[in-house]
């Protein structure tokens, strides 16, 4: 079965918007476990614009299910937060400076021999990696001598392209899955899924060990509440 980790990236933006603690990160966290999240994934991004350097060290000291931390290791900081905090997984996206959110997986060939250092970094220290890659066969291979534990699909094409064609969408990431699967990879998804895109997504990709939600989730809480919402994504993925 598909995990579920909640992120919750778009908490910290609203409660940064004020400056003062509402709404507060880790009771919406903790809430999230209580209503059912299987994990908790951030992506704090240098400027601390959402997540903030501190909210990951209470977000570690708190949360009970598996913490996720995204971000980009050639920044120094991100690296030691990591480090520092020990989560289950960290998760490696290659975003610029600045960037307004994640728009494509690394390019892993040309990468190759700096992901293998810094995942065995990570890896030393007791933390899974996975890392965030396009659904593009030869990205999917290259990322096998790195010595992943696992890698996160894009899928954000997949959910661009679900309502004018779902199979055409999501035929290359069921190569990707297949390819991951040979290579004994753990196959990781997120980026665009929502509740409607997620069952479909969930249903065609075998081996999905996890998948990371935040925007859509978010949004849909201020309609149905954030304990339906959570339940009714973990709906979708009870195939
Ligand atoms: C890696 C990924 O797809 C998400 O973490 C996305 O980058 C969310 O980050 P923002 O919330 O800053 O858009
Ligand atoms: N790794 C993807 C993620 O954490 C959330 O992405 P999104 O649902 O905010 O697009």
């Amino acid at each position: 079965m598909t995990r579920l980790s909640v992120n919750i990236n778009k908490i910290a933006t609203l409660r940064n918007s004020r400056g003062g603690n509402n709404p507060d990160l880790i009771k919406v966290a903790l809430d999230c476990e209580r209503f059912g999240a299987e994990g908790i994934t951030v992506h704090p991004r240098p400027d601390e614009r959402h997540i903030r350097y501190q909210d990951v060290d209470d977000l570690k000291k708190t949360i009970k299910t598996e913490f996720n931390i995204e971000g980009n290791p050639v920044e120094d900081s991100f690296m030691k937060l990591v480090l520092n905090n020990r989560p289950a997984q960290v998760t490696l996206v290659p975003d610029a400076l600045g960037q307004i959110t994640s728009n494509h997986g690394w390019d892993t060939i040309a990468n190759q021999s700096y992901l293998k250092e810094v995942i065995s970094e990570f890896q030393l220290a007791g933390i899974r990696v996975s890392i965030f890659v396009d659904p593009v066969a030869e990205m999917i291979e290259a990322t096998a001598t790195t010595g992943t534990n696992r890698i996160e699909l894009y899928t954000e094409a997949y959910a661009s392209g679900y309502h004018a064609d779902r199979e055409k969408a999501i035929a290359p990431y069921v190569e990707a899955a297949q390819i991951a699967q040979k290579l004994g990879l753990g196959l990781n998804a997120g980026h665009d899924l929502d509740l409607v895109n997620l069952q479909y997504f969930a249903q065609n990709i075998p081996g999905l060990l996890e998948v990371s939600i935040g925007h859509a989730l978010v949004c849909d809480a201020l309609y149905y509440g954030l304990e339906n919402t959570i339940q009714m994504y973990l709906r979708q993925l009870a195939v």
